[in-house]
């Protein structure tokens, strides 16, 4: 299957209000088909409130939201049937066993029952969950249940995929199996929506980066370009024999160097050194030369943080 045309998700100018709270304030989203999105922000941005009403199970205030080419408040049944959604919780199904909670589903999109035994037999494989049917839901562990709902929500084999924090609980070994099914999904051209705060993780799995914050969106990266280190800042760890003089120096040094904002830059003191940034290389480089200078001993300078971290701390700063 190759990519559709056209957009998996086109969101515009979305908001939404409860009472008091601004939950978005006019946000904009675009997912392609074929790629595997990650929708990125702190606690209270809004990616839950948008993927509720991408998923068209909580209606946007304003702007236009349309998932599959299909406008969520015209035709939200036509949506519907084009997305899967993956929610944070796993719902209230515990009395059902694993291939009853499948059949439940498919039976909601209208597999017809051929279709239906072949499908959740090949999903079951599919998560890992083959030697399993007849165990009841409530049985199972956490990370179980979260490659239940994969599972689920791939029953009706869906062009868009939402997926609300799908690695939180699940193993190492079941995260990697995570990212390969994602990278697979979105290889086959389906558009995949995938929000979660574990930063190291996304940045193995999503092609592009989609930052909210306070109801917006304030940046959007192809992952690729954050990986280039000349537009990255990222924090450095800085080594040295002897810890005292190296904190001294850094102050200064910090104070001193030309073109850094002196506010830039907080030492967070490490065991055998300590840990500055964001910076670029450039200015890395700058700070390492004036520590020598110093006479600091310095005997390891190495980026600490990921790309994509260090974009998430410089949006929320500015936030700030
Ligand atoms: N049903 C609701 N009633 C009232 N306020 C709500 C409701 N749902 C969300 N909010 C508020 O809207 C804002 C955005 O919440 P949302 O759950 O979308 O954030 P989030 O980015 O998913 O956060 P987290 O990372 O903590 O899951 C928050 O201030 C939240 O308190």
């Amino acid at each position: 299957m190759g990519a559709p045309e056209g957009l998996g998700i086109e969101a515009r100018g979305v908001s939404r209000r409860f009472g008091p709270v601004q939950a978005l304030r006019g946000l904009d989203l675009t997912v392609p088909y074929g790629q595997v999105t990650a929708l990125v922000g702190p606690n209270g941005a809004g990616k839950t409130t948008l993927l509720l009403i991408l998923a068209t199970l909580l209606r946007p205030g304003e702007g236009r939201v349309r998932v599959a080419g299909h406008d969520v408040r015209a035709d939200p049944g036509a949506a519907r049937r084009a997305l899967g959604w993956m929610p944070d919780t796993f719902g209230v199904y515990d009395q059902l066993t694993v291939q009853e909670y499948l059949e439940f589903f498919a039976d909601a999109y209208g597999l017809a029952k051929e279709a239906r035994a072949r499908r959740i037999r090949a999903l079951l494989t599919l998560v890992h969950l083959d030697e399993q049917p007849g165990q009841p839901v409530h049985a199972l562990s956490r990370g179980q249940k979260q490659r239940l709902g994969v599972a689920r929500a791939l029953v009706h084999r869906p062009r868009v995929l939402l997926l609300d924090e799908p690695a939180s609980g699940l193993d190492p070994r079941s995260r990697v199996e995570l990212r390969d099914l994602l990278r697979s999904l979105a290889a086959d051209g389906v558009a995949v929506l995938v929000s979660s705060h574990i930063l190291s993780e996304l940045e193995e799995i999503a092609d592009r980066v989609v930052l909210v914050d306070h109801g917006r969106t304030v940046g959007e990266h192809a992952m690729a370009d954050l990986a280039e280190a000349a537009v990255a800042r990222v924090r450095w760890r800085i080594r040295s024999l002897d810890r005292e003089r190296l904190a001294e120096a850094l102050t200064m040094a910090i104070d001193d160097l030309p073109g850094l904002d002196p506010g830039l830059g907080p030492v967070r003191e490490l065991p055998g050194g300590a840990e500055v940034g964001p910076l670029t290389e450039t200015e890395a480089a700058g700070l390492l030369a004036a520590l020598v200078t110093r006479g600091v001993p310095v005997t390891g300078l190495a980026p600490a943080g990921s790309a994509l971290e260090s974009a998430y701390l410089a949006m929320t700063e500015t936030r700030r």
